[in-house]
């Protein structure tokens, strides 16, 4: 049973780096501000305006909105950790005004009690939480008496991999239940729109006391934007363009960047909605930014123009401090070598379903771009959910009933998968469609506002948690079923890594006892040194997160390699000897992980392409206090843009920086030396001024899983087919679209399949 995946072209895109060129962010750490910061972002001085109207809805609706245990209704008090009391109460100033965004959960409609709602609701807000770490640092209500004990064992834990294993141990209390399968979905869409609504009004009229509070605050927050536009910077803060630089911005953001630096210098201070922004382009500054201070000065919390969403809640990209730190390193072996070749079979697959299906036997003009963005969520659903891999090994085995019976739990998921991916795929359309409007009108209206638009996203984020959730729940079962228990599953997966056997992942190791090899299981038998795994809604949160970061940057990435290989044909025919000389010709065997690590020329045109076209074109952070940076003090709130795409076209770092150059990529090796590309990305580059998957402790999880995937899919792609531009010469060259991310507009291309 083959998962369909949608033709049509996903408009995708959400900037999880934080630094979009839309909005009006809010200095974080004061209330008004984070209400602002619900109230979305305008053009000033119109955003301070709307931000004090829209703070009194937001705040009135947000305790019963959003599953933020600090905002949404939970347990009461005495069950809360003094943390979380405090920022009920309203006196923690700091609490991250992302997350407001992030949890619309309209618990309003149906409160547990009740049973199940309509519109289903994620399981820590009907039911326990099981997070460990959350629960005890106040972030999610604690489990209630009587709840499942602990999964209670502990005695190992995975080596580290990343920086972030460098920080303090995790809390050490953990709890564990399942929650309850989700309930079927059985309302109409609009439905579910009319109970969203109807909550929403119900709660704005139950929280108006607060939101009087909040209104007042909200005013505060807006009138000191309107002053920060007619007063003078700060002492010492950097000097940039005069007056509100937004319009600018948003009229041409690549320019805008490119131009202020050029004035300016390596770090320009700007005031963009209302807001103190520094952007930074200089090696030094970057650094400190991103490596030195990072997490001590410079965090995520706050950064303007990162509204955080409820699509992927409070995952990777978006939490701080001790959150991020535990999922980052239970989320880190997934992400090793060993794990992420795992997923090599699925790249294959999809470049040969792309190239079979689509451009067919006789090629053609294509918009390729759009083909990557489908082939690139294949990959991905495959490698968070399993979905197609039962297919594929049925085929890889020699097919038939033997295979199936050989590997039940393949074939039970492989039944759910079809129609789970069908969901998913459909709300995945939806969310990244509203995402992409969303950047592209240069506003950002906050996720809780009854908007048609936000509704439709609201319920596709439902439909994708109702999936989530239950092929969670069904994952565990087939552990359990598998093993005895998933606590007896997480230790044989953990002596499997620790021995290197089943490929030397927790993943290989349940695949060898026939449960499906991806992401989710890899997650869900992560444990902590105390034993402690995720909880339901970690896991959750972290799928999405993958989902977001992973998918579009991806296709982007081969996007703008496959229009730079086609307007250098000279780089295209070594890249493609390369790869001929590597594999065989276009009737040979598809790449392998082994055979492109024999590639290093395809590699450089990688590194070159990520150079020229970095996806993350910026990246954000908040000063958490008052920062030297340089010559200059940030004072606390700034936000700080980092921009690898300034950076990477740095004329005293880069000979000829708006050349494609790959070669640049051997002489950089032969004169400075790294070991392979990881090394090389692993210090801000060699000469500091290259990150395109980020720096420091935050850079990019997934920095293996890319390079696999985009080597894969290349080498794949010229071992078969000849890219070219179509008539028009450069001018058929796409142009840079960047919303989110950077995107290509489309790349249109001539595709033609090689002769053997
Ligand atoms: C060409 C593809 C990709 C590019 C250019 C890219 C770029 C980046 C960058 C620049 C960051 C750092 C953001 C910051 O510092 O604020 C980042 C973080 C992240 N990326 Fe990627 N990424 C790519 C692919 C992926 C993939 C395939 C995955 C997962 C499957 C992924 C998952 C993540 C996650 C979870 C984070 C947050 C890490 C943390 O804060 O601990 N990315 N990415």
């Amino acid at each position: 049973m083959a998962v369909a995946f949608p033709r049509a072209r996903l408009p995708c895109g959400v900037w999880p780096f934080g630094g979009s060129a839309v909005g009006v962010p809010a200095t974080p750490n004061t209330t008004a501000n984070r209400a602002h910061a619900r109230a979305g972002s305008l053009q000033p001085p119109f955003a301070a305006a709307a931000a004090a109207v829209t703070a009194a809805a937001s705040q009135s609706s947000a305790r019963v909105l959003y599953a933020t245990p600090d905002l949404a209704p939970g347990p009461g008090p005495s069950s809360l950790t003094s943390a979380a009391r405090a920022r009920r109460s309203g006196v923690s100033a700091c609490r991250n005004r992302n997350q407001a965004t992030r949890r619309p959960i309209l618990a309003a409609a149906a409160p547990p009690s009740q049973g199940p709602a309509t519109a289903p609701v994620r399981p820590d807000v009907t039911g326990p939480s099981i997070e460990g770490s959350a629960a005890s640092n106040g972030t999610r209500p604690a489990p209630p008496p009587g709840a499942a004990s602990s999964s209670g064992y502990s005695g190992y834990s995975y080596p580290a991999a990343s920086p972030a294993s460098s920080f303090p141990p995790p809390p050490s209390s953990f709890s564990s239940v399942l929650p309850p399968a989700p309930p079927p979905l059985t309302a109409s869409s609009s439905d579910l729109r009319l109970d969203l609504w109807l909550s929403l009004l119900q709660a704005s009229a139950s929280q108006l006391s607060a939101a009087a509070t909040q209104l007042t605050a909200a005013a505060e927050g807006a009138a000191t934007r309107l002053q920060r536009l007619s007063s003078p910077p700060p002492p010492a803060f950097p000097a940039g363009p005069p007056g509100d630089q937004t319009l600018p911005l948003l009229t041409d953001p690549l320019r805008f960047l490119t131009d202020a630096t050029a004035r300016y210098g390596p770090v320009v201070g700007l005031l963009l909605g209302g807001e103190r922004v520094a952007l930074v382009t200089g090696r030094a500054e970057a650094r400190a930014v991103l490596v030195e201070a990072a997490g001590e000065t410079y965090v995520k919390e706050g950064t303007a123009f990162f509204p955080g969403s409820s699509l992927a809640g409070n995952g990777l990209l978006v939490s701080d401090g001790p959150v991020w730190q535990r999922q980052r390193r239970l989320s880190n072996p997934a992400f090793r070598r060993a794990a992420v070749e795992a997923y090599a079979g699925a790249m294959v697959a999809a470049t040969e379903d792309m190239m079979r299906g689509v451009w067919g036997a006789a090629g053609g003009t294509r918009d390729v771009y759009a083909d990557f963005n489908e082939l690139t969520l294949q990959v991905t659903l495959e490698a968070l959910f399993g979905f197609g891999s039962a297919e594929r090994k049925q085929q890889q085995d020699g097919g038939g009933a033997a295979a199936v019976a050989a590997a039940p739990s393949f074939a039970s998921s492989a039944a759910a998968s079809s129609e789970d991916a069908a969901q998913i795929v459909s709300a995945v359309e939806k969310a990244f469609t509203f995402f992409t409007q969303r950047a592209a009108t240069g506003f950002v209206i906050p996720e809780w506002l009854p908007t048609w638009d936000n509704l439709e996203f609201a319920a596709a984020v439902q439909q994708l948690d109702r999936v989530v959730y239950g092929m969670i729940n069904r994952r565990r079962q087939e552990l359990a079923a598998a093993f005895g228990s998933v606590v007896a599953a997480a230790d044989a997966a953990a002596a499997a890594a620790a021995a290197g056997g089943g490929g030397g992942s927790a993943a290989g190791a349940a695949a060898a006892a026939g449960v499906p090899s991806d992401l989710l299981t890899s997650l869900l038998l992560a444990r902590d040194e105390d034993g402690s795994g995720m909880s339901d809604t970690a896991l959750r949160d972290e799928l999405m997160t993958l989902l977001v970061a992973g998918q579009e940057t991806s296709a982007i990435l081969l996007g703008w390699a496959s229009a730079l290989l086609a307007a250098h044909p000279e780089v295209q025919a070594a890249a493609a000897a390369e790869v001929l000389a590597v594999c065989g010709g276009p009737d040979a065997g598809p790449p392998t992980p082994a055979s492109v690590r024999h590639m290093p020329y395809l590699e450089s045109v990688v590194l070159e392409t990520l150079r020229l076209y970095s996806p993350a074109y910026m990246v954000g952070r908040c000063a958490r206090r008052d920062a030297a940076l340089g010559p200059y003090v940030l004072p606390a709130g700034t936000t700080v843009l980092v921009s690898p795409y300034v950076m990477h076209r740095d004329p005293e770092v880069w000979e000829q920086p708006e050349a494609f150059r790959p070669e640049r990529w051997q002489e950089l090796q032969n004169r400075e030396g790294y070991a392979g590309y990881m090394g090389l990305m692993s210090n801000l580059g060699p000469n500091g001024a290259y990150l395109p998957f980020g720096g420091g402790p935050r850079n990019c999880i997934g920095t293996g899983f890319a390079m696999m995937e985009a080597l894969l899919v290349l080498a794949a792609v010229l071992q078969r087919y000849s890219l070219a531009l179509p008539p028009g010469g450069s001018s058929s060259f796409p142009k840079p679209k960047p919303l989110l991310t950077l995107r290509p507009e489309a790349v249109v291309l001539r595709v033609s399949p090689r002769r053997a």
